[in-house]
């Protein structure tokens, strides 16, 4: 079973699959409590589904591209589920703060957001994502070597981009330019 806060159909709106039309499922709870987390992404209510039920809903929409947030999706062992979905031949996406990269490992892609920049992991990702505001000491990041791509995106508003940290992130990543400039497009298009 799982516990499914929402399901929506949209554009990966981050990271190097920015534009993939893609189904969403986003999951309950988390083992952090970040100051600028939108709390009812994960905290509020949820339903809790068999795989064959969030099949049975992901099945209404044409893309077959499943992106698994939170939350934290990996406080789950979801190796099953992600199993279950590519039997169905659905690529499947997770998103993570790299709590426990091997309650994912059968993803087909893992987007990275080290929440903790002192302790940044390796391995066991395909890219990675900072989110950072004006404020961040963004001095940690500039020694982080790897050939995975490396994105800025600037912490926004829960629903519209925050115009200070976009222009601080763009001028990061000038001055920078091993790290790409990643927006949350889905908030300047106005979709979910
Ligand atoms: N369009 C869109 N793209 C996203 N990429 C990561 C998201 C997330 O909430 O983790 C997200 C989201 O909520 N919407
Ligand atoms: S890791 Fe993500 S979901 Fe968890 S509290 Fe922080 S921003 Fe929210």
């Amino acid at each position: 079973m799982l516990k499914v806060v929402e399901m929506f159909y949209s554009i990966q709106g981050e990271g190097t699959q920015v534009g993939v039309p893609s189904i969403f499922i986003r999951l309950y709870g988390c083992n952090l409590s970040c100051s600028f987390c939108d709390e009812e992404l994960h905290k509020g209510a949820y339903e809790e589904l068999s795989f064959d039920a969030v099949l049975e809903r992901i099945k209404a929409y044409p893309s077959m591209n499943v992106i698994i947030t939170g939350g934290e999706p990996s406080i789950y062992d979801l190796n099953g589920f992600i199993d279950f979905l590519q039997a169905h031949m659905y690529a499947v996406s997770v998103e993570t703060n790299g709590y426990n990269f091997s309650n994912i490992a059968s993803a087909n892609w893992i987007t990275y957001s080290p929440k903790d920049w002192n302790h940044i992991a390796k391995h066991g990702y395909d890219e990675v994502k900072f989110i950072v505001s004006k404020d961040s000491d963004v001095s940690k990041l500039l020694d982080f070597k790897s050939y995975k791509p490396l994105f800025i995106q600037p912490q926004n508003n829960a629903h519209t981009p925050n115009q200070e940290n976009l222009a601080f992130c763009i001028a990061f990543v000038k001055a920078n330019p091993r790290f790409i400039l990643s927006v949350q497009l889905h908030k300047f298009l106005g979709v979910e």
